[in-house]
């Protein structure tokens, strides 16, 4: 089959930062402007915040639903996020590699890590950091979607989500959150480029070599 020259496999990009750090919020702005990623929706097992959808946001499953997926094997990763289960569905994964479109994650280092070993040079990981822990609180506290506890549970466990930074592709501090997404926009596009992911290009390279005169 004649291959295209813009076809190419699908990306996995995964993004990770302590809560708050500001990974949904970048992850809504990428999806409004490139309609071509589609979001992974992950199960969890917590319960839903005013204004979250079943199905848009999550999928909120009771514990026995989650025991059961987990034991069908419907996960690509899952893992306990402060006291809840929360799981990424594989079936959406399968299809969108088969389509090559790109799949974005929003989920914790322990979910990363699994990607990455089911799914290695397919993944691309960036790490978010806050500009301080001061304002990463101040951004708990201004959302306005979690209990004081909830909160201060959430800030005892940042720098345990922080010390993975070093094992992404890249890492981001969100300061300037317009500034965070273009960084954000640029490494999706170079790695769109990436000769792994572009089977036309080492097409293209072999048959120049091969046919000097064609
Ligand atoms: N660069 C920024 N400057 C100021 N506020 C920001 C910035 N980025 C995000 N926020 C705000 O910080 C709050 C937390 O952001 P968001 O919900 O996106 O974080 P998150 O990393 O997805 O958290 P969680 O892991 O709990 O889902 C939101 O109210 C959001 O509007
Ligand atoms: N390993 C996974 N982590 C996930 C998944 N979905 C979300 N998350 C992470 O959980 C925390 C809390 O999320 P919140 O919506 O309750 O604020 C956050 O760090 C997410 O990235 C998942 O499927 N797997």
């Amino acid at each position: 089959m004649e291959l295209r020259p813009d076809q190419r496999r699908g990306l996995l990009i995964v993004l990770s930062s302590p809560s708050g750090a500001g990974k949904t919020t970048i992850s809504r702005m990428l999806m409004a402007a490139d309609p071509t990623i589609t979001m992974s929706v992950s199960a969890t097992t917590r319960e839903p915040r005013p204004g979250e959808e079943e199905g848009v946001h999550y999928y909120f499953v009771s514990d026995d639903t989650f025991t059961q997926m987990v034991e069908e094997g419907e996960f690509a990763e899952w893992a306990y996020v402060f006291d809840h289960r929360y799981g990424s569905p594989k079936e959406p994964i399968k299809q969108a590699l088969k389509d090559g479109r790109d799949i974005l994650f929003d989920i914790d280092w322990q979910g990363t890590q699994q990607l990455e070993t089911a799914f290695g040079n397919d993944l691309v990981s960036i790490f978010i950091l806050p500009p301080s822990m001061r304002e990463l609180e101040r951004r708990l506290r201004d959302r306005k979607t979690d209990s004081e506890e909830v909160i201060e549970g959430r800030m005892r466990r940042a720098s345990g989500e922080i010390v993975h930074w070093n094992e992404y592709d890249y890492v981001l501090v969100n300061d300037d959150v317009n500034e965070c997404l273009a960084k954000v926009h640029a490494i999706i596009a170079a790695e769109r480029l990436r000769k792994h992911r572009r089977p036309y290009v080492a097409d293209l390279a072999r048959k120049l070599v091969e046919r000097p005169n064609d």
